[in-house]
């Protein structure tokens, strides 16, 4: 049975990538992904606008929607500070398994915990199956159409506080008019729009800030 582009951008990982450097994790995924095989992770460009995000807000809790092979993961992760977490949802078996993999190799495993299972099923059960109290951060990059529902239940599980940040990538490209639609119109989200290009294209796209006012 042949590999999927999953399992050669693994492969890749651990024979070229340095074990235990996240940052040489995400190179060697970007250097694969730019050079041989197109994926949707969220690259080195936009990358740095999350790396921004985090490093300014300092999370403590991180909810990732849509792990895929876990570069934003490791790239979020390489930034949290002792005792800070990331809770990453993967609905598909085999994205979970790669992504366990990557985040193992990167040796970040200890700030992250991937959870497999549909975000539909996952955000209700934070508070009492996950001991979160409240989300600081959350990054959404999973399929488009679920951003604005999923940030419906997130609020109406009451994760968010005032002040937590949600940052959304593929604004443009593949975009998310209803989830823009829906965050901008919306009095309780303070808006940011961060204009860039789609990963290792020459394509526009842009990323959506949103500040929960409380
Ligand atoms: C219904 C269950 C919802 N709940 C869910 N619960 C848990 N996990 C979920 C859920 N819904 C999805 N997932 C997982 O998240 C991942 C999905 C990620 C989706 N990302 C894109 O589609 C995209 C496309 C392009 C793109 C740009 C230009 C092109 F030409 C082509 C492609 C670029 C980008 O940066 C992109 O992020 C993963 C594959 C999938 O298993
Ligand atoms: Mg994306």
């Amino acid at each position: 049975m042949n590999q999927s582009k999953e399992q050669r951008i693994l492969n890749f990982v651990l024979q070229n990538a340095v074990r235990g450097d996240p940052r040489s994790v995400m190179d060697t995924i970007d250097k694969y992904c730019s050079q041989k095989e197109w994926a949707m992770n969220v690259g080195d460009e936009k990358g740095l606008i999350l790396d921004k995000t985090v490093e300014e807000l300092q999370p403590s809790v991180v909810l990732e929607l849509g792990t895929y092979c876990g570069y934003s993961a490791v790239r979020i992760a390489r930034l949290l500070k002792a005792g800070a977490r990331l809770l990453t949802v993967e609905f598909n078996p085999e994205f979970a398994a790669i992504a366990k993999q990557i985040i193992e190799f990167a040796g970040v495993q200890d700030k992250v915990k991937i959870l497999e299972g549909p975000s539909e099923e996952i955000i209700p059960q934070l508070k009492k199956k996950y001991e979160v109290d409240t989300l600081d951060f959350v990054f959404l990059d999973h399929w488009k159409d679920r951003y604005t529902p999923d940030t419906i239940l997130i609020q109406e599980c009451n994760l968010l506080r005032k002040g937590s940040v949600l940052l959304a990538d593929n604004i443009i490209v593949p975009g998310a008019p209803e989830f823009l639609k829906y965050i901008r119109n919306n009095p309780r989200f303070q808006c940011t729009n961060y204009p860039s290009h789609l990963e290792y294209m020459k394509v526009e796209d842009a990323m959506e800030k949103a500040v929960f006012l409380g």
